[in-house]
């Protein structure tokens, strides 16, 4: 691997802030996403000169949205977006990453081996399959379904208490309206887009947050 995956200066502040004293983990978790996590096809390698800026700085600065020590499902976790991103920079946070392709959850396994993680486990399974054994305070979710979909296969990890946290694009009022039924029959009582890490980052966040009880 012959890229590039140092921090232009902006990102490097940014990263900073996010990660701590954890930063050196979140290089690990990069040249990993680089490396095996393009090799065995969890990415595309177009992918590889935005890493920081487009995936993980963008995936982990919604921990901002996150009491301390909470429980947190990331659904469709896939190369750990934004799960491992999120056991990276909250080590109080206790993550289960909920992943269905077992070669997905095998190389999350091994990245968590090798860094060193012990607030994340990965559960093999679709997330509708999950309600008797999770009960989170927070679900993530990025790019697995539509918001009209997703509600149902995330709110229910909630237990009726606790927030969705989807990370959308520029779609996520458009999508909100469609959810909007579904929504209200799952429990949610706040929906609201908002936009995360303006004062840090260069391409900030939009995610829906749907609030349950
Ligand atoms: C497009 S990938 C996104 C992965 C990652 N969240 C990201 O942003 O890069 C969608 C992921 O959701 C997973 N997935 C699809 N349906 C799911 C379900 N019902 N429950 C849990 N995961 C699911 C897929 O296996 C896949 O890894």
């Amino acid at each position: 691997m012959t890229e590039d995956l140092s921090l232009t200066a902006a990102e490097t502040v940014a990263a900073e802030k996010i990660f701590g004293d954890r930063l050196d983990l979140a290089k690990r978790y990069v040249t990993h996403l680089a490396t095996s996590g393009i090799e065995r096809g969890l990415l595309g390698p177009r992918e590889v000169p935005r890493l920081w800026s487009r995936h993980v700085l963008n995936c982990a600065i919604i921990e901002s949205l996150m009491e301390q020590d909470a429980e947190v499902a990331d659904v469709g976790s896939g190369a750990g977006l934004p799960g491992l991103c999120l056991a990276i920079a909250r080590p109080d946070l206790k993550l289960t990453l909920i992943e269905p392709l077992e070669r997905r959850c095998i190389w999350l396994t091994e990245v968590i081996d090798d860094l060193g993680l012990d607030n994340v486990t990965v559960m093999r399974g679709r997330a509708e399959q999950m309600v008797e054994t999770i009960n989170a305070r927070y679900v993530t979710a990025r790019a697995v379904s539509a918001l009209s979909n997703l509600a149902g296969l995330t709110i229910p990890l909630l237990h009726g208490k606790g927030d969705l946290i989807a990370i959308k694009g520029r779609s996520a009022a458009e999508e909100i309206d469609k959810a909007q039924k579904v929504i209200r029959k799952l429990g949610g009582t706040k929906t609201e887009v908002l936009t995360v890490g303006e004062d840090i980052l260069e391409e900030v966040t939009t995610v829906v947050r749907i609030k349950v009880g």
